[in-house]
């Protein structure tokens, strides 16, 4: 049965069959003190609500039947996936960069396998979440998803994680260009870099490429399928 997720600029419908909750690179990198992003000079000291956020929304996404997809980004512990001077990653990872800085942490940030890379203890995959490892900004890049998504019937992506600004834009920008319907929960979500880049990138959502939501609202949503008889009576 469809529901209706209130949304800027306005509602969405969407059916819980065919909806994917995407959880963004919560890794201890994005989200812990310590990770990749805190020793690149980000502040990461506000991530704790966006994690109970997510936690929450997950638990509303599983109990309605809607797929949980967690992404990791990251590389092989040798950064072959990361590219080398060849590609616009190394000179734009902010990680590669901080490791070439500090030559003491190559082969730590966001590396498979390490503390880094792993996803935040409170966020761990259930049974019938799918994981997907993700090489690029994009979780649509050199990634399955596509053909996870389609063969599915999934047209709706429902986005959570970090950084707003970059893997779930970056993700939800693809998505858009491969006509996926994109939803961004605003308080599951935290930029990497100044307040103003949140800003920026849920008015290009809300304005170009998707809508902005919250996790209230995705759990009102979600609980009239979840409970509908006893909630409505
Ligand atoms: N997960 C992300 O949004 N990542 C942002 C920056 C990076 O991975 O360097």
């Amino acid at each position: 049965m469809p529901l209706t997720l209130q949304a800027r600029p306005e509602a969405v419908t969407l059916s819980p069959a065919r909806t994917a909750l995407i959880v963004v690179d919560m890794q201890n990198a994005y989200a812990t003190e310590g990770g990749y992003l805190d020793l690149a000079g980000f502040d990461v000291s506000a991530t704790a609500p966006v994690i109970a956020n997510i936690q929450r929304a997950l638990l509303a996404a599983r109990a309605a039947g809607i797929q949980v997809i967690f992404f990791q980004n990251g590389w092989d512990v040798e950064y072959i996936e990361a590219g080398g001077p060849g590609s616009p990653n190394w000179h734009k990872s902010n990680a590669l960069k901080t490791m070439r800085a500090r030559p003491e942490l190559m082969g730590k940030l966001l590396s498979k396998g390490g503390w880094d890379y792993a996803l935040v203890d409170a966020l761990q995959p259930q049974p019938g979440d799918i994981v997907l490892p993700k090489p690029r900004y994009s979780g649509f890049f050199n990634t399955p998803l596509d053909s996870i998504l389609r063969s599915r019937g999934i047209r709706h992506l429902v986005f959570t994680g970090i950084a707003t600004n970059v893997c779930v834009e970056s993700t939800l920008r693809d998505g858009f260009f491969l006509e996926y319907f994109g939803v961004v929960l605003e308080d599951a979500t935290h930029q990497a870099g100044p307040a103003f880049a949140q800003q920026a990138s849920l008015y290009n959502i809300e304005t170009f490429f998707g809508w902005v939501s919250d996790v209230d609202s995705f759990c009102l949503a979600v609980d009239f399928i979840a409970e509908p008889a006893e909630r409505r009576a």
